[in-house]
């Protein structure tokens, strides 16, 4: 879904609970959050109390140097930064440097990731923030230094660039995901661009001695496509990766049986097999084997020669390192999620192998959930959270932050507990 898609979904919504509320004109004080979502292929932003953020860009970066000839009204010259974000920075490739912050779920480059927050906080969807509340997800896999220094940024260094936050809180966005399919215990498997993940929560915490992670998501997805397609011939490279990205999403499914499926005949007509590239650069044929082996490795890695397990396999070994009075909570309570995860096919394979990993071992059913917006699940359970009378409290106030320098790491993580 890209931001026209999602402008459009916001029109169409029915009134969320915030427009009710404003409607009956009531006099609840209660402080209004910014929700972020920083995810490694895209970031989200929006208010909470609402059903889908109002911005999803994918996360990265365009610089450019621009020199001032010497004038009269400069007579010194100099240079200044250009900066781009989103598919419009992919798209301008070849004029800008692109710097994409986080890498396989963490923040790998502050300095870039600070300018996103900008970019989005500035955006004309969230009326240009000056001065705000803030929740912002975490990945389960990120060391608590990085929360520290998270911290840091969004207090401190957001202030030049005239955003100050007033209270601020991170959470883990697995737990966001469980809070948004209406549990507090489960198990969430997020495989989004950079990162699958398997998070057991109870009662609200994530479990960290049975978080399994495997890096291999939907960026690998798409560039096992972009090779299978070289290798056939097709004059596409890593500029076309936008388009790739989307013949991916299009196109791709999972099979059941994959080795039937690619021997098989294509299940697809012709003309449902070709996608034109833009600009009259021709028309690409992608056919079944091409559909079929891009998404395999997700299930299957060894396909790509990675000796890691698959995802069926991380879930599974997640589950089993958890006590044993909380197996069947568990499996009972898998919530799929992530945009690699609406991949057609994706739930079946992925019940069915966990379904034969665990025929011997486990001593129920197996139920798993994807009735959530699975590409915004961690943002949805953000909005949600933050809307909650209580959710204050939880937060770092910038007045403690910037009073006590000192207690600053320890104000982070006794806040930051999930
Ligand atoms: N309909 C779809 N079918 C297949 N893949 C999709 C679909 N929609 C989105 N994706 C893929 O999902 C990925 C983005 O998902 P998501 O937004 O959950 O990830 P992220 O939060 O940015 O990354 P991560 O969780 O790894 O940090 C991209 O690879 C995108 O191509």
């Amino acid at each position: 879904m890209n931001q026209d898609d999602l402008e459009e979904e916001h029109k169409n919504l029915p009134p969320t609970i915030e427009d009710k509320l404003n409607s009956m004109q009531t006099f609840v004080d209660q402080k209004e959050f910014v929700v972020i979502d920083n995810g490694t292929g895209f970031i989200k932003c929006g208010f909470s109390g609402e059903d889908l953020p109002r911005v999803s860009i994918p996360t990265v970066m365009g610089v450019k140097e621009i020199i001032i000839e010497p004038s009269q009204t400069n007579d010194q010259g100099g240079k200044k930064y250009s900066r781009i974000y989103g598919e419009r920075a992919q798209d301008n490739s070849h004029e800008y440097d692109i710097t994409y912050p986080i890498k396989r779920g963490v923040i790998e480059d502050f300095d870039t990731m600070k300018y996103c927050w900008h970019h989005l906080l500035s955006h004309k969807n969230m009326h240009n923030q000056k001065k705000c509340n803030l929740l912002i997800t975490d990945s389960p896999l990120n060391h608590k230094d990085n929360k520290i220094k998270m911290a840091e940024y969004l207090f401190d260094k957001l202030k030049d660039h005239n955003i100050a936050i007033d209270s601020l809180n991170i959470m883990n966005s697995s737990v966001l995901s469980l809070f948004a399919s209406g549990r507090t215990s489960g198990i969430v498997v997020e495989s989004g661009q950079g990162i699958t993940t398997a998070v057991p929560i109870f009662e609200g915490y994530a479990l960290p001695h049975a978080i399994k992670s495997i890096n291999l998501a939907g960026e690998d997805v798409t560039f096992n496509l972009l090779d299978s397609l070289m290798a056939q011939g097709i004059e596409v490279d890593n500029s076309n990766i936008n388009h790739i990205r989307k013949i991916k999403e299009q196109m791709c499914s999972v099979a059941l049986d994959y080795d039937r499926a690619i021997n098989s005949s294509d299940p697809l007509r012709e003309e449902s097999c070709l996608y034109e590239l833009p600009d009259d650069k021709g028309i690409i044929k992608v056919d079944h084997k091409i559909r079929f082996n891009a998404t395999e490795l997700l299930f299957n890695p060894e396909i790509i020669g990675c000796d890691i397990p698959s995802i069926p396999q991380i879930a599974y070994d997640s589950i089993y390192k958890c006590d044993q009075d909380l197996q069947i909570t568990l499996f009972n309570n898998i919530i799929l999620t992530g945009g690699t995860s609406l991949l057609p096919g994706f739930k079946d394979r992925f019940e069915q192998d966990l379904y034969e990993l665990a025929a011997h071992t486990a001593r129920t059913d197996i139920k798993i959930d994807i009735d959530l917006p699975r590409r915004h699940s961690a943002w949805v359970g953000g909005s949600m959270i933050a809307s909650l009378s209580t959710f204050d409290d939880m937060t770092i106030k910038a007045t403690d932050y910037e009073e006590n320098p000192e207690l600053h790491d320890d104000a982070v993580l006794k806040k930051l507990v999930f």
